[in-house]
């Protein structure tokens, strides 16, 4: 007790003195943690909406062709960063010519997507999902094989391929679809130009367009491999396509031993014969890995630009007359003279209007939405943080449609494309950076080499009207485009 009582006033004091200590820790955290947030811009995003209502939100749009007006939607709501839910997880979508530039050009933190749907479909070797050398090694013999020095060599065998398929599908034809049209045409050249085909490989018993299109439908599917759902079909048709690939190299594996050389210039030949900084060459798997990639890269958008072109031109006759006359000069001008690869690079380097048409249809509908990355650490941007682990999205219809970058984004204007280039980062049809789409210049001169053969032998109508647009996730008329032939009897006079 005494002891008690003796302590007691002191015990008060000690009592009173932590009280002090606490409420003055607790003030100077307050004013640090005040302070630290006022002074550290970094806080989370926006939240774009509920993850279910952005989960059906973004997939009724993308049906409907309207997902560039779903995502400025969000913009105007939420300001050009901020996070959504539109494939089932978390995903920072970065908009405006700084988002591009930042997703597209930033390596240190930011990598491919790794989604299972990706990597199972595409395969765990492909370009696009391999980074640093090994990225560049692959990236470097694609881009060797489709430069325009090289395209000049192939374009002369592509031009009479395509010539020789509008015949076989059009000939006595009065009705046609050209949608299904569009995509048989490029599955066929891209086997051929691309692969090394031939021509007869490609159909019921070998290469199926089917196949393919149900392969890279897995890319969007969720990734159960249970029968009868979309990704294990995806799988079973991939299987299939790898099989035939497979046996593609071994063909030219064993023709190239035989002749101890390589009579066939072409990609299955210079995957082959890369060898990496190791001295080592590819595997059979990287190898068939990266020809499926090419497969499905080239084929839903180059068939997506064709196609909506096409629908463009049975809608809008001025711009269907100006197409028109430029595809009849170029046909006049060639007459008598000996048809070569060089003439007809020459040719379809001189087809500016048509081009520009080409590209003001990619502004309006851009074949890639964009695409995913991965924050391989925590990122920040724009005053944002992105956690490590989330997944990143670029998507090109913001800066597209921007008032500020093309005047009159509604207006259908191929003259856009005619002045100074346009700022970079803001018109990303093909993307950019490190990852930009090797395929530009050959998906460029099959598009124009179709548009010419097509214009220049027949005059269409369109059966349905202002056809829609269905976008899942690649844009295409929505009702296959059936229309009426008429074939062009004499060229040159109407
Ligand atoms: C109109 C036609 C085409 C469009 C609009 C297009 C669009 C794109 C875009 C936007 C990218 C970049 C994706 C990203 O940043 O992740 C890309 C990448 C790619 N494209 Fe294309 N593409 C087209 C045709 C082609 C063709 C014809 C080929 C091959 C013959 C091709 C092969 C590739 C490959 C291999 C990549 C991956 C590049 C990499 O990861 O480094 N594309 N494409």
């Amino acid at each position: 007790m005494e002891l008690f009582s003796s302590f007691a006033p002191s015990s008060f004091d000690f009592q009173m003195a932590l009280l002090a200590i606490i409420l003055m820790t607790l003030g100077t955290l307050y004013v640090l943690g005040f302070l630290s947030f006022n002074l550290n811009p970094w806080k989370k995003l926006p939240q774009g909406s509920s993850f279910i209502g952005d989960f059906i939100g973004f997939h009724t749009a993308m049906k409907a062709g309207k997902n560039g007006e779903w995502i400025r939607s969000r913009i105007r709501k939420y300001g050009p960063v901020f996070k959504s839910c539109v494939m089932g997880s978390h995903i920072a979508i970065l908009t405006g010519q700084s988002g591009n530039k930042f997703i597209l050009t930033t390596s240190d933190g930011i990598a491919s997507d790794d989604a299972p749907a990706v990597t199972t479909i595409l395969g765990r070797k492909s370009l696009i999902g391999v980074e640093g050398s090994r990225h560049k090694l692959l990236k470097g013999a694609v881009m060797n094989m489709l430069k325009p020095e090289r395209l000049q060599k192939f374009i002369g065998e592509m031009n009479s391929s395509i010539q020789r398929l509008l015949l076989q599908e059009l000939e006595g034809k009065d009705s046609v679809k050209l949608v299904s049209l569009s995509r048989r045409v490029i599955f066929a050249v891209t086997c051929t130009i691309v692969l090394g085909l031939p021509e007869d490989s490609v159909g019921e018993n070998s290469l199926r367009l089917e196949d393919l299109l149900t392969t890279s439908q897995g890319l969007i599917a969720l990734p159960f491999n249970i029968p009868g759902m979309l990704f294990a079909k995806a799988c079973k048709a991939r299987a299939k396509i790898c099989k035939v690939i497979y046996n593609i190299i071994m063909a030219r594996k064993l023709k190239m031993e035989e002749e101890k050389t390589c009579s066939q210039d072409d990609i299955v030949a210079s995957f082959i014969n890369i060898r990496d900084e190791e001295g080592k060459p590819l595997s059979d798997e990287e190898i068939v890995d990266n020809l499926l990639t090419l497969l499905i890269a080239s084929n839903d958008t180059t068939s997506s630009l064709l196609s909506m072109f096409l629908r463009h031109l049975g809608n809008d006759a001025h711009v269907y007359n100006q197409v028109f006359e430029e595809q009849k000069e170029v046909a006049k001008a060639r007459e008598g003279s000996p048809v070569d690869g060089k003439l007809i690079w020459n040719e379809t380097q001189s087809m500016k209007y048509s081009w520009r048409v080409a590209q003001e249809i990619m502004r309006f509908s851009p074949p890639s939405v964009g695409n995913f990355r991965i924050a391989t650490k925590d990122m920040k941007y724009g005053g944002f943080d992105i956690p490590k682990g989330w997944r990143m999205l670029w998507v090109a219809s913001p800066t597209h449609n921007d008032p500020d970058i093309f005047e009159e984004p509604e207006k259908f204007n191929p003259s856009r494309f005619e002045g100074p280039s346009i700022a970079p980062f803001t018109y990303v049809p093909f993307g950019g950076g490190v990852r930009i789409c090797p395929g530009n210049g050959f998906a460029r001169t099959t598009v124009l080499l179709v548009i010419h053969h097509l214009l220049t032998n027949y005059r269409w109508t369109p059966m349905i009207h202002d056809e829609p647009i269905s976008t899942n996730p690649v844009p295409f008329p929505a009702m296959d485009l059936p229309v009426k032939l008429h074939p062009i009897v004499d060229k040159f006079s109407s």
